[in-house]
Formats: structure tokens, sequence, C-alpha cells
């Protein structure tokens, strides 16, 4: 569905050029929740807006929807935005007009007859739960619900790719989940391909199938969801996993527990997929004459499967900890000893 190929994009600058993005390579499946991660400056909004012909590419092509729209221009690039919509942080409604007249201003550019235009924004009010604020001003909305406008009014061309940017990031943490709800709602129903970029972790976690994480203009990693939570390769990727998986309390805690309990050891055990739902710690003490105090623990759900981190401290007679860590290998999770007693 979206193909970049070798795509750079220079910017001058007082200081010389910079490169925003540099030498990036992405095939995006139809159908597929698509995440680019990256911090501040990594190059993310210049790579999604090369994506709808809002930048150029310096270099290389950017092919969506079969539009190679690193080169059309004029009408063409205008027709082809009907397929390509977009919804922003900052909702970018326009404020004199109602929900209903925001999500039909599409609708009126593409020439869309009035009873028609009545028809299909009844439709979209349904799809994203806005029932009985059609004649609200924006300015009368929460910002979940101003999102919401937001997306309707991006679906109202039956577009085939949606481009999110940091959609959720100025929305509070619940509002957030509701409207990413939405996204993967939207996504399975219509078959919608999804581009998102973002900062946060939890936001790929959730609803992405595949992410890419960018640095200084590059994709360092990419990979599905699971697969980069199971074995981030890069620094970047691992410090973003943790974001999600390791609490900042966990080094502390940790900490603490091994200077009260000098002996024993604690480990972090990784679940993945069906793993992350088996009773393994009732196993494991009912089997060693061992404690376990769990310290800190997350499933986390992934579209591809679950994955959990969870900390516990064993501690018992000579032997049995390590007979207990053995027991725990046979059961396809992940074991590290972080401290030793
Ligand atoms: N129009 C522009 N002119 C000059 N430099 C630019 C321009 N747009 C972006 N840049 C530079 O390109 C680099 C990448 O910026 P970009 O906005 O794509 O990153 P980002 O990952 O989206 O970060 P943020 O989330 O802060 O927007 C940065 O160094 C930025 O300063």
């Amino acid at each position: 569905m979206i193909s970049i190929k070798k795509v750079q994009k220079i910017y001058p600058s007082p200081k010389g050029q910079v490169k925003a993005v540099d030498n990036v390579n992405l095939e995006i499946n139809e159908g597929e929740i698509f995440g680019v991660i990256g911090y501040s400056g990594a190059g993310k909004s210049t790579l999604i807006r090369m994506l709808n012909g809002l930048e150029l590419p310096t270099e290389g092509t950017v092919v969506v929807a079969n539009n190679e729209v690193s080169k059309i221009k004029g009408s063409k690039l205008r027709k082809a935005r009907q397929e390509i919509s977009m919804i922003f942080q900052h909702f970018n409604l326009l404020w004199s007009r109602t929900v209903r007249q925001n999500i039909s201003f599409p609708l009126e550019i593409a020439g869309v007859s009035k009873t028609e235009r009545k028809k299909r924004v009844d439709e979209l009010i349904k799809l994203v739960g806005l029932e009985g604020r059609e004649d609200a001003y924006p300015s009368q909305l929460s910002g979940g619900q101003k999102q919401r406008v937001g997306i309707a009014r991006a679906l109202a061309n039956n577009p085939k790719v949606l481009l999110c940017d940091e959609a959720t990031s100025a929305l509070d943490p619940q509002t957030t989940d509701a409207i990413l709800d939405l996204l993967v709602d939207i996504n399975s129903r219509l078959g919608l391909t999804i581009v998102l970029i973002t900062h946060e972790m939890h936001v790929i976690r959730k609803i992405c199938h595949r992410v890419a994480v960018m640095e200084e203009g590059k994709v360092v990693e990419m990979g599905p969801v699971l697969d980069v939570f199971k074995n981030p390769q890069e620094q970047i990727t691992k410090r973003f996993v943790q974001q999600v998986t390791e609490p900042e309390e966990t080094k502390e805690t940790t900490r603490h527990l091994h200077e009260k309990y000098p002996e024993g050891k604690v480990v972090q055990l990784s679940f993945v997929g069906d793993t992350a739902d088996q009773p393994l710690i009732t196993q494991l003490i009912r089997k060693h004459d061992i404690t376990v105090n769990i310290l800190q623990g997350k499933i986390s759900h992934t579209q591809n499967g679950s994955y959990g981190t969870l900390f516990i401290h064993l501690d018992g007679p000579k032997g049995e900890v390590e007979k207990a860590i053995a027991f725990i290998n046979t059961h396809q999770v992940g074991v590290e000893v972080i401290a030793n007693g």
C-alpha cells in the first residue's frame, strides 16, 4: 500500500544542511497499523508529511495507494490526497463551524450533493461516537471529542490511508486509550491502512502491528511490535520498550530488596504470548522449598500477542533457588538474574 524507497529530505539551514530524513526504506502493507517512534527531531513529522505530498523528498520515491506522491502535483495530488487523510495533534478543526459542518467540509470540497453529505455525515458521527454533539462548536468539546471530529472528517471521503501525526499527544491517558481503541476499530471495520507517528511506546504497544524506530533521520530498527518488545536491538529501542515494561521505580525497589534480603536472587522474568497466561509462580512455590517475593510486574497486550515482565526475589536453602531458576527455564520464559545474594 505504501512504498518508501531511498528517501532523503535535506533542509537548508543557516548552520548548513539538515538531513531530516536519511535514506529511509519502508514497505507498509494494506490494512496494517504501522507506527513510527522517535524522540523530538528524529524526522518523524518530515517522513509522514512526505506520505501526502506536504513535503517533497530531496531524493527517493514515495508511492501511496498507487500514487507516486513524490512526483505528482496540482489536481492529481489533490485527488490523491482524498485517498490519504491525516489527523493532527491539535486537531486542526474549523472553529467557526459546528461538528456537522466540520465533518461535511471535505465532502463539500469533493462536490458531494447536499443529500449525500447529510447521509454520510450522519454515518460518520455514529462511527466515531459523537451522537448528540452534532451542533456543538469545537470550543464546546473535550479534547477527545475534538479528535473524534478530526477522525470523522478524515474518513469522510473514504480514504485508503489514514496518517496520524501525534494524534493523542495532547490528550490525557484515558482519552488517549479511547481514541486508540477507536482507531483499532476503524482499522478492522474499514480495512484502512494507518500510519502513525509518536514518541510514546504505549501508543505503539497498544495498536500497532509493526513499528519503525527513528533516530537522526534514519530507521534504526523495525519489526513486528511483539518481536521488538521481546528482543530490542538498539539502545534507543531498549529505552522505548522500558517506557512500557519497566516502571521507573523498579531499579530502586530492586536495590532496596537486595539490601533487605542479602540472600537469594532477584530475577527478571519475560513472558511472551501464551506463556504470559501460565500460573508459573504457583507451580514454582509448590514444587520448590523457596519463598517468592513479587517486586513488580506487568503484562502488556500488543496487537501480535501478550508480553510481560515480572521482577521476583527468590530465597531458600542452598541449591533450591538454582533448581527453581532451572525450572522456570523449562517453561519458555526468559530469565535474567539481575542481582545476586
Ligand atoms: N522546514 C524545516 N526547515 C529546516 N529544518 C527543518 C524543517 N522541518 C524540520 N526540520 C529539521 O529536521 C529535523 C527533523 O524534524 P522533524 O520535525 O521531522 O522531527 P520529529 O521527529 O517529527 O520531531 P518533533 O516531534 O519535535 O516534530 C530536525 O532537526 C528539524 O529541526
